[in-house]
């Protein structure tokens, strides 16, 4: 059974993208196919100008992966990862690497067998953003990471597309986190694009209302206008890519009073949680 379904976007160079999705929705595979570990059973996937399943090497050197935090050379100290990397990239800056590592506040002898389920993450990040990769994918960079790092880390991406013009590929599930610096999103749902586009249109556009709940309400079907309808405690809230004045008239037509209409505010958790569901 295939795990995507008629997947289509494009990554444009210089800006942070957003890969989004529930648990299972497809983002890892589709980070597979860029990357050639996967093949697409149709369709075709181009990366840098390549096939992603034929990356020559020298393409390859220009994408830093992050994949599902995979640590490797666990026998290997802070500094002798830092010597062996710096091998490989020919635009490796070793001040990137340590700036990051640095406030690790660990000796550099130190195994990364012997660092914390956090600390290594902290480590291969300062791994690949010392590559200075034209492509940066990182799928789910926030595991085991504290809050604070967190923040900081975002924040440091930010400054790194502005002073490098690195693209970066992007996923997590602390959507809220990544607000501030993605551009463009793709939301995935089981494997299917629910939204595809610019950030900003997608939070002017997908909006959450609340009127008081009635049986007429509690018939309501979710559809295309109405993505989803939900009822809790006295209030029906609904989640769509329509305006206030837009509900109304569809309430109208449907015999559901509509007084206490009032569009509530959302934040891009809120709107993410809306689109794709709780569970
Ligand atoms: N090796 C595999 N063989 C068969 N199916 C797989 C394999 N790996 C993943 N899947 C299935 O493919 C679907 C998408 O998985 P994928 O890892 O791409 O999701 P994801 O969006 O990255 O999820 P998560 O957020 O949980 O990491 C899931 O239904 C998963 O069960």
């Amino acid at each position: 059974m295939d795990v995507l379904h008629n997947i289509s976007f494009s990554v444009q160079k210089g800006g942070v993208f957003g890969l989004l999705g529930k648990n299972g929705a497809g983002k890892t595979t589709i980070i597979n196919i860029i990357m050639g570990f996967l093949r697409p059973t149709a369709g075709f996937c181009r990366v840098l100008g390549e096939p992603g399943h034929a990356l020559s090497p020298p393409t390859r050197s220009r994408i830093g992966l992050l994949h599902e935090r995979f640590i490797q050379y666990d026998f290997m100290s802070i500094a002798e990862l830092e010597r062996y990397y710096a091998g490989f990239y020919p635009r490796w800056e070793r001040e990137l690497f340590f700036d990051l590592v640095n406030r690790l506040q660990v000796p550099y002898e130190r195994t990364l067998g012997r660092l914390s389920c956090g600390q290594r993450s902290q480590v291969v990040l300062g791994l690949i953003v010392a590559q200075r990769p034209d492509l940066m994918i990182l799928d789910d960079y926030s595991m085991g990471l504290d809050v604070g790092y967190r923040r900081l880390f975002v924040e440091y991406l930010g400054e790194y597309v502005q002073k490098y013009g690195t693209t970066i590929l992007i996923t997590s599930h602390i959507v809220q986190e990544l607000d501030p610096i993605i551009d463009n999103l793709i939301i995935l749902d089981h494997g299917r694009v629910c939204i595809s586009g610019r950030k900003q249109a997608f939070m002017e556009e997908f909006q959450c209302f609340s009127f008081e709940r009635s049986p007429s309400a509690e018939r309501l079907e979710e559809g295309e206008m109405l993505v989803r309808v939900e009822h809790v405690g006295g209030r029906t809230l609904v989640h769509g890519f329509i305006t206030g004045a837009e509900l109304a008239g569809y309430l109208d037509a449907h015999g559901v009073s509509h007084e206490t209409l009032r569009r509530l505010p959302m934040n891009f958790e809120d709107a993410f949680i809306g689109l794709t569901g709780k569970y």
